[in-house]
């Protein structure tokens, strides 16, 4: 059994804290206000996120970063904008032993446009870097529902150790070398299922969600080419399995956001009704400059940042995608038969 630290005890870190805890870990569970910390040991429950569901007894709550170093395996499950101040100030307590570090965020930096294993390579320097990820909403893995994730990392070793540490008959672990592959799939799917929760808030109908998601998919798979993703990886489960998971599931706080803005709520409002981190708020605009940097089109990422930041009305922008050029489904150079 071994020693974890989860950073960040949002619902995703306290699901995965619980599963770990429950596989027989022993796992301390930071969190960044000791109000919480002191509450998770108190109540066996976290009082902010997944409320009722009672987390194992082998997960200790701690505010202390001192304390939460100490593991040589950690689990960042940190919203992504959060992660480079949070290891810059980390960085000073580190032991010589670097640990092996698993992130579970997905998303992408607005300032430099990293994907958050950059992220991590430029505050920490050459640790081993796993990430993980795939169709899992928290609320569901608290309750042992079935639930399949891949590990990807460029060293086999760590995605297999990884694998070894989450895994359960309910908890189905594959491994990767694709890192970038997983982080793309991850971050961008956030962004289409806002696309999606503002396409059912206006009754557009199931053909136009579909298209929605498939044209979605179009453009992961570009920007993925772009940074030399296998699109096996974005035809999988974190690709199209988390694109589906995250489009039509009532958990997504992207889709449900999405949803609340289409219903005519400003951006803000419906983040403040949410209470918790929508990731693709902020990936959409690291999207906007890695479209124009790489030169990939992206019409319904721009779109999506154009309706949250811009005014653009969901009308508007459902024109804009409609009336688009016709051309053909997929871009010459794949068209192989
Ligand atoms: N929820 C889910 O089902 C899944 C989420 N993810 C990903 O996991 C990541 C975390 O999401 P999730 O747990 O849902 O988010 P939540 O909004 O539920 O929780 C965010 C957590 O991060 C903490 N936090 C926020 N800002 C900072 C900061 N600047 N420094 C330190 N801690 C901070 C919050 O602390 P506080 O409470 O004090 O504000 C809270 O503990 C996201 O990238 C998300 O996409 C991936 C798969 C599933
Ligand atoms: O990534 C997730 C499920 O796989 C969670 O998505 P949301 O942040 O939209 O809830």
């Amino acid at each position: 059994m071994e020693e974890i630290t989860v950073f960040g005890a949002g619902s995703w870190g306290t699901a995965l804290a619980n599963l770990l805890g429950e596989l027989g870990h022993r796992v301390v569970l930071w969190c960044r206000r000791s109000d919480q910390a002191r509450a998770i040991n108190l109540l066996g429950e976290n009082p902010n996120y997944l409320r009722g569901y009672r987390i194992s007894s082998n997960v200790t709550a701690t505010s202390k970063i001192d304390e939460a170093v100490e593991s040589p395996k950690w689990v960042l499950a940190l919203p992504t904008q959060a992660v480079r101040g949070f290891l810059t100030e980390l960085s000073g307590n580190m032991a010589p032993q670097r640990p092996e570090i698993c992130n579970v965020a997905k998303g992408i930096e607005i300032d430099s446009a990293f994907t958050v294993s950059e992220i991590v390579k430029n505050v920490l320097g050459d640790v081993s870097y796993s990430v993980l990820s795939g169709p899992s909403h928290a609320e569901e893995v608290i309750r042992g529902f079935p639930t399949a994730v891949v590990v990807a990392s460029l060293r086999v070793e760590a995605a297999e150790m990884w694998q070894n540490v989450f895994s359960r008959p309910t908890f189905r672990v594959y491994t990767s070398n694709d890192v970038v592959g997983v982080e793309i799939g991850g971050a961008v799917k956030n962004v289409i299922a806002i696309a999606a929760g503002i396409a059912k808030a206006m009754e557009l109908g199931d053909n136009a969600l579909a298209a929605l998601v498939s044209r979605g998919l179009a453009e992961i798979m570009r920007l993925g080419a772009k940074m030399r993703a296998n699109p096996l990886t974005l035809s999988g489960l974190a690709g199209v399995g988390d694109l589906i998971v995250t489009c039509f599931s009532g958990h997504s706080r992207n889709m449900r956001l999405g949803f609340s803005i289409g219903m005519g709520k400003s951006m803000k409002e419906a983040s403040d009704e949410l209470g918790q981190v929508a990731e693709g708020i902020y990936t959409v605009k690291a999207l906007k400059k890695m479209a124009q940097q790489v030169g990939v089109e992206l019409p319904i990422v721009e779109e999506v940042y154009a309706i949250l930041y811009e005014g653009l009305s969901p009308n508007e922008a459902l024109s804009n995608l409609l009336l688009r050029d016709p051309k053909p489904e997929l871009p010459p150079a794949m068209q192989w038969m």
